[in-house]
């Protein structure tokens, strides 16, 4: 394994959206909030979202859930009730962050939505709790790898540990989150739409640093399984060709192997290769 201590870390240059300026009723606001929106989708692949709306004690009762869940003195309690709250709140912001999206892309405002069939979409989420553990050097939490779905939501308790990889290839640590923001990441199945303009980008979780517990939600937002996800039409011509194979989003979590559905990213499997 190499060294996770990268010569190329960067520190936190992570764009932060706006998410009430996308939906400014001032129209100047509101232009300079999707360009904004635009470069961090083009150039990043993932941001910060602040002003999302949903109330900071939201968050705190899923990570006294996921604390609770994971300790072994606590019984079985409430936690479900906080949980749904949150997962709710999460699909409505990610539908509205989908609407701003589809603008980046020259779209009406429900492409997204209608793309991947959001009334039935399929989200999984992953409650992580990274005990701490900095005797253990360079020990890895999650290994490198994207994930499947369009976004992917995070929110954490601390920052560090995490970090992903830039598009011109450098690792970013992201300790800057501010408190109470969402991490949005590009997931594969944007990729794919997009026919590659929109990346899905490698991230990865190092807990060398971390001297107390971490946990963070991951939610990876996808269509509803039976949505035939391809690159757009309006993404291949002749100099771009479909750098992709369609599939159902089931098949693609399928694609892995195995009968069962997994959300593991496949996207290796479903790349086509250049002529
Ligand atoms: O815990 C994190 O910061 C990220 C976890 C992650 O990437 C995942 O669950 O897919
Ligand atoms: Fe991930």
């Amino acid at each position: 394994m190499g060294s996770l201590a990268s010569d190329h870390n960067e520190d936190d240059q992570v764009p932060t959206i706006d998410y009430l300026m996308l939906f400014s009723p001032d129209p100047h606001q509101r232009s300079k909030a999707l360009d904004h929106l635009t470069h961090a989708c083009l150039d990043f692949g993932f941001f910060y979202l602040v002003n999302h709306g949903i109330p900071d004690d939201v968050f705190e009762s899923v990570f006294k859930g996921i604390s609770d869940f994971f300790d072994p003195t606590e019984v079985e309690d409430r936690r479900h009730e906080g949980m749904d709250d949150y997962f709710n709140r999460m699909r409505e912001v990610v539908r509205g962050l989908g609407k701003a999206v589809s603008k980046t892309l020259g779209f009406e405002e429900c492409y997204i939505d209608k793309a991947f069939n959001l009334e039935s979409g399929f989200d999984v989420s992953a409650m992580n709790l990274y005990p701490p553990n900095f005797e253990s050097k360079g020990a890895v939490g999650v290994p490198d790898h994207t994930d499947p779905g369009f976004f992917v939501s995070l929110i954490q308790d601390i920052n560090g540990g995490l970090q992903i990889l830039s598009h011109t290839g450098s690792w970013i640590n992201v300790v800057n989150m501010p408190p109470n923001a969402i991490f949005i990441n590009l997931g594969d199945h944007l990729e794919i739409l997009t026919n590659g303009k929109y990346k899905s980008h490698v991230h990865r979780v190092v807990v060398d640093n971390n001297k107390v517990k971490r946990i963070s939600v991951a939610t990876l937002h996808g269509p509803s399984l039976d949505t035939m996800v391809k690159p757009a039409p309006e993404f291949v011509d002749d100099s771009h060709p479909p750098a992709y194979r369609g599939a159902t989003y089931k098949q693609s979590l399928e694609a892995n192997g195995g009968d069962e559905i997994d959300v593991q990213s496949s996207i290796d499997q479903l790349r086509l290769q250049a002529l």
